[in-house]
């Protein structure tokens, strides 16, 4: 779906790259996460598979066709959202997804169908500029999917969302990508990443240091360890123990017969220990 090979690119009158030699790929059906601060490149890497910019070096190949000479006919096929979502504010919802629509030659699914998915059935004729940040949102997801493309693009899909609307979009991407769709997402937000993404992508100064399942990395970087906490003379304390062999731990086994146990649990390696682990940076 898409297929990048030595992608370096510069911004027009700057010196230096943004982005140094990237190689990664994206399969059908794949969700594919970049993770990253702020100013690591994800912005741009999208800009450039959207086509927004053209004038880079390397191979980005998307549905077969290298970026600097897509044409229009491949857009229909990508559906793009971003965080910063674009509508006619004095229209209602329903009116703004009509209006997409007609920009499609192949078939559009209902706005009716898209509107009660995305739980805004009741505000269809309400005009966009009296919808929440979470709102908008979600319209933009609708417009983004609406021509059923076959890759999608999302910038911080969840961002401004509760948490029902998030486990709502989480759910909706899910089925997406079950039906074919390769879903790219940027995100600053490691537990959207690791619970929707097949693979993850750890970007940083331009880079991509680190290429992996969330599941993978998880087992490769860091063991697990077992938090205890329990009663000692009126206070609350807490200890941690690696899982690994815990069962012939003297001093954990002694906490068990001596103690009065509160809580025990294991805890599990996140995705931001990874990253700091590996970039030596935190995901803010
Ligand atoms: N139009 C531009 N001209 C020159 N430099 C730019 C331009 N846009 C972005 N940059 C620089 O390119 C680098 C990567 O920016 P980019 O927007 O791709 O990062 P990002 O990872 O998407 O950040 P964020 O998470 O804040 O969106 C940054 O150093 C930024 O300052």
């Amino acid at each position: 779906m898409i297929q990048v090979q030595q992608l370096v690119y510069r911004y027009p009158g700057t010196r230096e790259p943004v982005l140094h030699g990237l190689d990664f790929d994206i399969q059908p059906g794949e969700i594919f996460g970049f993770l990253g601060p702020s100013g690591a490149g994800k912005s741009t890497v999208q800009r450039i598979i959207l086509g927004l910019l053209k004038d880079y070096d390397g191979s980005v190949q998307v549905l077969g066709q290298e970026m600097r000479q897509f044409t229009s006919k491949g857009y229909e096929q990508i559906g793009a959202a971003f965080e910063f979502p674009n509508f006619y504010s004095r229209f209602t919802a329903m009116e703004n997804l009509s209006l997409f629509s007609k920009l499609y030659r192949s078939g559009t699914i209902p706005e009716v169908e898209l509107l009660e998915r995305a739980g805004l059935a009741d505000a269809a004729n309400v005009r966009v500029e009296r919808f929440s940040k979470g709102m908008k949102m979600r319209l933009n997801f609708c417009r983004a999917v609406m021509h059923q493309p076959r890759l999608l693009l999302l910038d911080e899909p969840t961002s401004g969302l509760d948490p029902a609307n998030t486990k709502m979009m989480m759910d909706w991407i899910k089925e997406l990508s079950v039906q074919g769709t390769a879903v790219m997402i940027t995100t600053h937000n490691m537990h959207v990443a690791d619970a929707l993404c097949d693979r993850v992508a750890f970007m940083m100064g331009g880079r991509l240091p680190l290429i992996d399942s969330p599941r993978r990395l998880k087992l490769s970087h860091g063991a697990k360890r077992v938090a205890v906490e329990y009663e000692d003379g009126g206070n609350m304390r807490r200890r941690e123990f690696p899982l690994n062999g815990i069962g012939h731990h003297s001093e954990f086994l002694q906490l068990l017969r001596n103690q009065e146990i509160e809580t025990i649990h294991t805890m599990e390696t996140t995705l931001e220990d990874i990253f700091m682990e590996v970039t030596g940076r935190d995901l803010a």
